[in-house]
């Protein structure tokens, strides 16, 4: 999908009319390495070829809106009531998000009325709307120091009217969903709703996933603070298999779409010898199949490390007829429900080594959880920090249905439509995959997969 500037333009609620507790050290700002001056923009692509492919005037390149404060703002923060929620899996830093919005919306601008809806959007029915948490500093002060998230969070579809009727009871004048994906489409339709009303609040959204499968995102928070918890199991599966007879270490990953987690993981670690992701599917059997490598590895080396994304190999529960594996369903938000993967490689793996007669020692661990449930690093505690003081000033200054992401290191606002407009994913003809195979030394592909009956069932 080719994008053009008016796809990147963000809706404003109307003109600036009040002064910004920022006016006057913006007077003198302008654009430089470090800092994007309010009315400049932030290109889209970054290379020569990408661009002169356009041959665009500069002022029609594709760029988004830069974030930050404007001197002057759409709200009368004195008259303003603002909401946060917090939806979907959990991710680090999303207290950290919370805490910076606070402290931006009260200590800057003033705002004196901020409400936490609770656990997720059903915070926002009609059941729950009146069941919300009054956030003030106090009240945030020492939040960030942990993971999960104060508001509480789920998953499950909600009414966007019946949403609506909330803000409106309430008196919420802005609303910051802080979600993933689904959050995001949520915070679309709810924004649908706000203006097919014509009403005069603002939607911001704050793009939260471990996945890191949101796109126009350089990464997502809380991704790097994961994928370092992540790190400890594979160095404690590498140990472990080293150590062991024939030993097999497994570490499978959140990562339902996107290899995102897996492969920095393994990067970090640098120990694994096979990286698997939902991006390149895989063969077990054959010659040139996993089941045939890590034999290899196994003979080879005395040991083998394998690092995989849950979304990997989806394809072979069908194609192998094991269903036993199969995942069934979708969520309560419409997720499909995944194969265990790394169940099926466990069990395949043991029996394909135990029947060319070296039977191994399995170190199998799905830290699942553990990973995302962990507060947030420092450096994401900065990002965080960064984020809720761009989604305030984004708010304040009247956008709406409107993302705040960093894009090529600057922060941006980006419409929120565009944020589910695609999914990011490892691509496999790019440099973070080639680095996983020149850490890894694994062939690109495994496969293609026999249909000779080669994979040693498993009961
Ligand atoms: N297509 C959709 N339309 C409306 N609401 C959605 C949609 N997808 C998800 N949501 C809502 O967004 C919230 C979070 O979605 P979910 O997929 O669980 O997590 P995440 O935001 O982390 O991707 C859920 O409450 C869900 O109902
Ligand atoms: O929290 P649940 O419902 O068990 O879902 C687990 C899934 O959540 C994720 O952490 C992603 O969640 P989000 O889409 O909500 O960010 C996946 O990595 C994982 O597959
Ligand atoms: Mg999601």
């Amino acid at each position: 999908m080719t994008l053009h500037l008016d796809d990147l333009r963000v809706r404003r609620l109307g003109e600036c009319r009040y002064d910004s507790p920022f006016s006057e050290v913006l007077s003198t700002k302008q654009t430089s390495p470090h800092y994007v001056a309010e009315g400049d923009r932030v290109l889209l692509e970054d290379t020569v070829s990408m661009l002169t492919e356009h041959s665009l005037p500069p002022d029609r390149v594709p760029s988004f809106e830069a974030a930050g404060p404007r001197r002057k703002i759409y709200f009368d923060p004195a008259n303003v009531t603002a909401g946060i929620v917090t939806c979907g899996g959990l991710c680090p830093g999303l207290n950290n998000v919370i805490r910076g919005l606070v402290q931006e919306l009260s200590v800057h601008y003033k705002v004196k009325r901020i409400l936490g809806f609770r656990n997720g959007l059903k915070g926002l029915t009609a059941e729950h709307r009146n069941d919300t948490i009054e956030l003030t500093p106090d009240r945030v002060r020492d939040i960030h120091n942990a993971g999960g998230t104060i508001l509480g969070s789920s998953r499950g579809g909600q009414d966007a009217d019946e949403m609506v009727d909330s803000l409106v009871m309430r008196g919420v004048d802005i609303l910051f969903v802080i979600g993933g994906d689904g959050g995001m489409r949520a915070a679309t339709f709810l924004s649908k709703a706000i203006r097919m009303r014509g009403l005069d609040i603002a939607v911001i959204g704050v793009p939260k996933t471990i996945d890191n499968d949101l796109p126009f995102t350089d990464q997502s928070f809380g991704f790097q603070s994961a994928f370092a918890r992540a790190t400890d199991f594979i160095s404690s599966v590498s140990v472990e298999a080293a150590a062991s007879p024939n030993g097999v270490g497994i570490v499978k990953l959140m990562g339902r779409h996107s290899g995102f987690i897996a492969s920095y993981a393994a990067l970090a670690a640098n120990s694994a010898d096979i990286v698997l992701i939902p991006e390149i599917p895989f063969a077990l059997g054959g010659a040139d199949g996993l089941l045939a490598h890590v034999e290899q590895h196994v003979r080879s080396k005395g040991f083998v490390v394998i690092v995989l994304a849950e979304g990997a190999g989806q394809d072979l529960f069908e194609k192998h007829g094991l269903h036993q594996y199969n995942g069934r369903g979708t969520d309560a938000s419409g997720n499909v429900k995944l194969g265990n993967i790394g169940e099926l490689l466990k069990e395949s793996i043991t029996a394909h080594l135990t029947a060319v007669g070296l039977a191994p020692s399995m170190r199998y661990i799905d830290p699942s959880y553990a990973i995302r449930s962990v507060a947030a690093n420092a450096y994401d505690s900065v990002y965080c920090l960064r984020l809720a003081h761009a989604a305030v000033h984004a708010a304040m200054s009247g956008r709406t249905e409107a993302a705040v992401a960093r894009w090529r290191r600057r922060f941006v606002h980006v419409p929120l439509s565009l944020m589910t407009s695609r999914r990011n994913q490892v691509d496999p003809d790019g440099d973070l995959w080639m680095s996983v195979l020149e850490t890894t030394c694994q062939p690109a592909r495994f496969g293609p997969a026999p249909d000779r009956g080669e994979l040693h069932r498993v009961s």
